[in-house]
C-alpha cells in the first residue's frame, strides 16, 4: 500500500502558483530523490509533507488520510544547516527531540524515563558515528558531524518518514561520500521511506530508488509565477543513466534561468 499519496496537488501563495496538478504514489521504503531548479517548488513540497505548509488545492495523503496540519513523530526531517540548538550538547540536543515526544502531557521527563531517553540518545549517537561526540556543542562539530547531529535528532523520534533538504549541499566531496553510505545504512536498517532534496543530479541518481524532477512544463518568461512546477520526469534509479541524466540537467537549467533572471 502506498504510504504517501498526491492527488492532483496544488500549492499557491496568492497569485503565485509553485506547484500544480501533482499526481504520484510512493510506497514505504522507496527512496525518492528531488531535482530541480532553485525556487520551483521543492522546499515546499518538503514543508506539506512535513505538515507546516498546506496545499490550496487537491491531497497529500499520509496512509490514506490527509496529512496533519503540524508536525509529528511520523516525519523528521533534516536541512541544509542549523537544524541543532547551539547551546546544548551533542546529546541534550537528541535527548531534547525525544523529551517533546515523551513529554507532551507532562512538561517534563523524570528519573527512570530520562535514563531511558539518554540512553537511547546515546545508542542513536553512536549509530551516525558521533559516539566519541556526546559532550561537545555544535560550534566544536565540523559540517560533516553537525549533519550527523542533525540526523540522529531527526531519527531520534522513530519516523517512518525522513525528509533531507539539501542535506550534504554545504560539505566538502569526501565528507558527502561517507555521509552517503551512512544515509544509506540507515535508510536499509530503519526501513524509512525518504525524500530528498539534492542540487546535484549525480547524487541524486546515486542515492535514489527513484528520482522526481520538479520542473514548469508551461513556463511565461514574462511571468514566471503563472504557472507552477510540476513532476515532469519519475525514473526509477540507483543505476548509471548518463543519457537521461544529461537531458534532465539541459531541462532543468534552462527553468533555471528563466526563474533566476
Ligand atoms: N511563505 C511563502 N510566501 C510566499 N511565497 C513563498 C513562501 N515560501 C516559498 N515561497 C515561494 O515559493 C517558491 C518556491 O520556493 P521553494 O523554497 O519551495 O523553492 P525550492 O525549489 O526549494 O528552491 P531552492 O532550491 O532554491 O531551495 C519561491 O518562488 C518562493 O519565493
Amino acid at each position: 500500500m502506498a504510504i504517501i499519496e498526491l492527488k492532483n496537488l496544488w500549492k499557491e501563495y496568492g497569485p503565485d502558483v509553485v506547484l500544480e496538478r501533482l499526481n504520484a504514489s510512493v510506497r514505504t521504503g522507496e527512496f525518492v530523490t528531488i531535482v530541480g531548479a532553485s525556487g520551483c517548488g521543492k522546499t515546499t513540497f518538503l514543508k506539506m509533507l512535513l505538515g507546516t505548509e498546506s496545499p490550496t488545492r487537491g491531497e497529500l495523503l499520509l496512509d490514506g488520510k490527509p496529512i496533519a496540519a503540524e508536525p509529528d513523530e511520523t516525519r523528521g526531517i533534516v536541512f541544509q544547516r542549523y537544524s541543532v540548538l547551539p547551546h546544548l550538547t551533542a546529546l541534550r540536543n537528541v535527548m531534547l527531540a525525544g523529551e517533546l515526544e515523551a513529554s507532551r502531557f507532562l512538561g517534563h521527563t523524570f528519573g527512570r524515563q530520562r535514563m531511558a531517553l539518554q540512553n537511547e540518545a546515546r545508542q542513536m549517537l553512536e549509530e551516525v558515528g558521533l559516539g566519541h561526540a556526546l559532550d561537545k556543542y555544535p560550534h566544536e562539530l565540523s559540517g560533516g558531524m553537525q549533519q550527523r547531529l542533525a540526523l540522529a535528532q531527526a531519527l531520534m523520534k522513530k519516523p517512518r518518514i525522513l525528509l533531507l533538504d539539501e542535506p550534504f549541499g554545504a560539505l566538502d566531496p569526501g565528507i558527502r561520500r561517507d555521509m552517503h553510505k551512512l544515509v544509506l545504512k540507515l535508510w536499509r536498517e530503519q526501513q524509512l521511506t525518504v525524500f530528498m532534496i539534492t542540487h546535484d543530479l549525480d547524487e541524486g541518481f546515486y542515492l535514489g530508488t527513484r528520482l522526481w524532477v520538479f520542473d514548469k512544463d508551461r513556463l511565461d518568461p514574462q511571468a514566471p509565477n503563472a504557472y507552477g512546477a510540476r513532476i515532469t520526469y519519475d525514473l526509477p534509479v540507483g543505476r548509471d543513466e548518463p543519457q537521461a541524466l544529461d537531458t534532465i540537467a539541459d531541462r532543468v537549467d534552462s527553468t533555471a534561468r528563466v526563474l533566476n533572471d
